[in-house]
């Protein structure tokens, strides 16, 4: 790598001259993997939404799922299959028939549907996960891949935890699995142990020893538990792995799968370096970003490559002097490249109303007169106490002046009886537009009864989508920290309350989640708002 490769200079292949034995697959498993991981379960609906921006974005096989395990799981495979416009639909299975058979009914609908089928092969999965030996981990290799066969041509093999399997065993069921008809066969590293170098060479290993290894394609699959799932993917690719798994944000299993949005934006991005290609339409990538940390309500960490809220911003005198000369001199691709719209305009407190006004705009908000010279006081107050002001201060203190002017409910007390002689109670006295009122409703518990008396004092559409309880800290007087999401229309609110009484910290959660739905219907017209 030399100074020039990220230069002006740099020459990247153009479109014409890419080889089609270059195109790396892109498959998706933000809905399978990504989903696997503790509270990032999707409803239905959020799912759909996933699949279809994926569908969108060129992404080449979508697992939407692992049929058998729920109707909910089986339902939303079949529906993403149904509406699939471009994407492969794939399924994952056991290596056991009832799984198979459940996964090529739930992909039927598809234009392209595909069966993913798996089974462990190191010796600790074969000793103590399935307590089976070689050889009938062969013999279920070849009857599952079978039957996978049998409903559709296009059939993933996964040898679990690959890279903890000896070679000459994993080569015998590699060849196994493409004797009875797999198309793709993929590496996991399951847990992560693999180092980059490693993986490249087991990769080449495969390629080399087992024969038919050049009619079908190698896939990838790398988890993150040593940071390295990114590496170890682009590693096995140039060994001649030709399909990458991986999830929007690294969701997934424990420290989660490789990150698409790294995965392409590396091949795009080192062009120079790298042959390969993928169909993905990158400046798709911050919105799907996006929609599946708000689906997940798994934050963005901010310093996260491509999609961190920090990646493309800079704070220190001299990179932003180098960025206003020349971007490149500190940015190796463009932010609209990843799909932000980066505004030129750097708030501060030296920013005019002009500035602000076209700030203001961008974000969606119109303000009336009174509201926005408003707005511009504080904005200059924060200005002058903060040293960067972000879109997000700014939206913040835009929505915190709609949300205190219409903070319709107020939570005042609550009481509730809970216990095993029932029925559980909750008396709840709210403030709702300046009147106290006060109820006592039943439950199915001291959270269902404190609901239904949210409910009964402030009737509205929104249905709950989510509960979720954290400990805070530890210990038995540990704070609670509840979050609640709200679904209204297809958008959702979520409310984050923390209290030492977790009824308590559930009541200031659905309320506060209530409030912004009632925020957002004021932000569609601003100007009632203002009024009002
Ligand atoms: C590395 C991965 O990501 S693997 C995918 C992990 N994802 C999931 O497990 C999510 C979905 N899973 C589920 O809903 C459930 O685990 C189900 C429906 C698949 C199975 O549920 P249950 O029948 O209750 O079994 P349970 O999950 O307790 O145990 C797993 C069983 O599958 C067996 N098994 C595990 N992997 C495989 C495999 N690839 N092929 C065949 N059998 C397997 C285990 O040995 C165990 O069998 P046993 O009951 O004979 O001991
Ligand atoms: C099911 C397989 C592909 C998996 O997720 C893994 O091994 O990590
Ligand atoms: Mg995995």
């Amino acid at each position: 790598m030399t100074s020039e490769t990220n230069s002006d200079s740099k020459t990247k292949s153009p479109k014409e001259e890419r080889r089609e034995d270059d195109r790396v697959i892109i498959f998706d498993t933000t809905l399978r993997d990504g989903e696997q991981c503790p509270g990032a379960t999707m409803t239905y609906e959020e799912k759909l939404a996933v699949a279809e921006l994926l569908d969108d974005m060129g992404v080449d096989v979508i697992e939407a799922g692992f049929p058998i395990a729920s109707q909910g799981d089986f339902e939303s495979v079949s529906e993403i299959a149904k509406r699939a416009k471009n994407s492969v639909i794939c399924g994952l299975s056991r290596a056991q028939i009832p799984d198979i058979d459940r996964c090529a009914e739930a992909i039927k609908p598809a234009k392209r549907g595909r069966i993913h089928t798996f089974i462990g092969t190191s010796p600790l999965h074969r000793k103590y996960q399935m307590g089976i030996d070689q050889d009938e981990v062969l013999n279920r290799i070849e009857k599952s891949v079978t039957r996978a066969r049998s409903h559709t041509d296009d059939v993933e093999w996964s040898c679990m935890d690959a890279t903890r399997t000896e070679e000459d065993f994993l080569c015998r069921c590699v060849e196994m699995a493409i004797q009875c008809g797999a198309t793709t066969v993929n590496i996991p590293d399951t847990v992560g142990y693999a180092l980059p170098h490693e993986f490249a060479e087991l990769i080449k290993m495969l390629i080399e020893r087992v024969p038919g290894a050049d009619e079908i394609v190698f896939s990838t699959h790398c988890h993150d538990d040593l940071g390295l799932a990114v590496a170890n993917s682009l590693a096995g690719v140039t060994k001649g792995a030709r399909q990458v798994e991986c999830t929007i944000n690294g969701l997934g299993e424990r420290a989660g799968n490789a990150a698409l949005e790294e995965i392409v934006m590396a091949i795009e991005t080192r062009s120079d370096a790298m042959p390969y290609w993928t169909g993905i339409d990158t400046t798709m990538l911050t919105r799907a970003s996006k929609l599946v940390s708000a689906v997940t309500a798994f934050p963005v960490q901010y310093n996260k490559a491509i999609v961190g809220r920090n990646a493309f911003a800079h704070e220190s005198g001299i990179h932003q002097d180098g960025v206003l000369k020349n971007a490149q001199t500190f940015e190796i691709m463009t932010p609209e490249s990843v799909g932000l719209t980066q505004s030129n305009l750097v708030m501060g407190k030296h920013s005019g109303r002009h500035a602000f006004r076209e700030k203001l705009k961008e974000l969606g908000y119109e303000l009336g007169d009174n509201a926005f010279e408003d707005a511009f006081v504080r904005f200059k107050a924060l200005a002058d106490r903060k040293k960067h002001v972000y879109d997000e201060d700014i939206e913040a203190l835009v929505d915190q002046e709609i949300a205190t002017a219409h903070d319709r409910i107020k939570l005042v007390s609550l009481t509730v009886i809970a216990g095993t002689s029932g029925p559980q109670k909750a008396t709840l006295t709210l403030d709702i537009d300046g009147k106290q009122q006060t109820h006592e409703a039943q439950g199915d518990g001291p959270v269902d009864a404190t609901f239904a008396a949210i409910k009964a004092m402030v009737p509205h559409t929104a249905t709950l989508e989510l509960y979720q309880v954290h400990a805070v800290t530890e210990g038995t007087d540990a704070q609670a920290e509840v979050t609640v999401r709200l679904e209204e229309d297809g958008r959702i609110a979520t409310g984050r309350g923390s209290d030492t009484d977790t009824l308590v910290a559930s009541a200031r959660a659905y309320i506060i989640a209530l409030n912004k739905i009632f925020a957002r219907d004021v932000r569609k017209k601003p100007e009632t708002m203002m009024a009002s």
